[in-house]
């Protein structure tokens, strides 16, 4: 399907073979972003290569952070992961009406502390910054949201404009988001108290004169979370969710963690190939409710022909997530949570889509799912999830209508 706004053709992908083929076996003429002009110039976030057009400067800053998370580099962060998990354990028994708060300072500290070695209160100072910050662009990547996408000389608005204002607001927010750590880090370099982190592993291997090298550690550093907190979070709410309205999936996930775990630890990510049913649960989260239901927009490159159909270079192309990974000739009952379809001999296929496609595949997604792994294992270990006492259940379709998934 295609519509045309303003002027601009979007082509909307609702199909898991067109996905692969055009995406996956075409990428090198796929792989283009749509000019982002609201978070680019409005909200001041052109240092994030997630909306880099495909380029050299996109490539170098994909390997360097691809160094920092590839499936094997990750492995390194999974203490962190899992204690940031038991964190999470001990303040729900102590304050279970911040049960929101918890679950994302789970995922949010786990990757300040691999990526700026920050911990304790530098958490809640980074948050508060952040937050600000991301709110807007939220909105920013819902197509269609700010005209100046479509528009682009409405960036010569007056700055009395509602989205000029809302940018001029949140862009110093953006700045001191990717400012601040790095700055910390530095320091602590300087005086001997640093911890050991990707910043410090890339301000040190790297010759300080090299052209634009603190731009990039800045760039780089300053994605992992912006990228790979909330979407977790996402993630694990609706698995969260998922527990309370499918009780016998929950029972079989017990049944397994204390079959394989028992009862005298907690489990780990070290567990994550033996408890295959607590992974089949992760993995169908991301299937029942994508946490980026539109995904992050692509273009083509140059003119391409597919199945007769003319594409021409530079169009936008969108995604239709519940249509690709609900598509019930794929997966069978799509709108039920089944972690069994992913085991047994024949399993239906991995929803990879959820972390997107071909070179732009989500380069944090072994992260996160160590991330999910560890907190739903514990969770699980050490809880029943059960309704509200008065047997009310949150309302299993009840999300915000931002670009990323949050239950609302
Ligand atoms: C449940 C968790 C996550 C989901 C569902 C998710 C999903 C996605 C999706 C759909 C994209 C766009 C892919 C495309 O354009 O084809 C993306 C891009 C990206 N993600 Fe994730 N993500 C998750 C977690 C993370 C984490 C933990 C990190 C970092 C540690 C991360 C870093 C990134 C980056 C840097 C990009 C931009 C890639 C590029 O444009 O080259 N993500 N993610």
């Amino acid at each position: 399907m295609s519509f045309k706004v303003f002027g601009r053709t979007t082509i909307v992908i609702n199909d898991l073979k067109i996905a692969n083929e055009l995406l996956e076996r075409r990428s090198a003429n796929y792989s283009d972003r749509p000019s982002y002009r609201m978070m680019f110039d409005i909200l001041q976030w052109w240092w994030d290569f997630g909306i880099f057009r495909y380029s050299d400067a996109w490539r170098l800053h994909r390997k360097t952070f691809n160094d920092f998370f590839h499936q094997k580099a990750v492995q390194e962060y999974t203490p962190v992961q899992d204690a940031a998990s038991y964190v999470c354990l001990r303040a729900l028994l102590k304050t279970p009406e911040d049960f929101f708060k918890h679950v994302r300072r789970q995922a949010g500290s786990s990757i300040l502390e691999v990526v700026y070695g920050l911990r304790g209160n530098a958490y809640d100072d980074y948050i508060e910054v952040a937050d600000k910050s991301i709110y807007s662009v939220d909105l920013a990547f819902n197509p269609g949201h700010f005209l100046i996408d479509y528009l682009p000389f409405l960036k010569y608005a007056p700055p009395w404009v509602a989205f000029k204002r809302l940018g001029a607001q949140s862009a110093k927010y953006a700045l001191a988001m990717r400012e601040q750590p790095v700055v910390l880090v530095q320091k602590a370099l300087a005086d001997g108290s640093a911890v050991p982190c990707t910043v410090t592993k890339l301000l040190e291997s790297q010759p300080s004169d090299a052209p634009g090298r603190l731009d990039l550690i800045k760039n780089v550093s300053t994605i992992a979370f912006v990228a790979g907190a909330d979407t977790s979070v996402s993630q694990n709410l609706t698995t969260i969710i998922a527990l309370l309205h499918y009780p016998e999936v929950q029972k079989k996930a017990h049944e397994e963690v204390d079959r394989i775990v028992g009862r005298h630890r907690a489990p780990t990510c070290d567990d994550r190939t033996d408890l295959k049913y607590i992974e089949a649960i992760n993995v169908e989260a991301l299937r029942w409710r994508p946490v980026v239901p539109m995904g992050l927009g692509h273009a083509s490159v140059s003119d391409d022909v597919y199945e007769g159909y003319f594409i021409p270079g530079s169009k936008y192309i969108s995604f239709y997530f519940r249509a690709i990974l609900h598509d019930p000739l794929v997966y069978k009952d799509p709108a039920e949570f089944k972690p069994e379809r992913f085991l047994g001999p024949n399993s239906e296929p991995y929803p990879g889509g959820a972390f997107g496609w071909g070179r732009r595949i989500c380069p944090g997604r072994y992260f996160s799912s160590n991330t999910a792994f560890s907190l739903i294992a514990s969770l699980i270990w050490a809880y029943d999830i059960l309704p509200a006492e008065d047997g009310s259940l949150p309302d299993s379709m009840a999300y915000t209508d931002k670009s990323l998934r949050q239950v609302a």
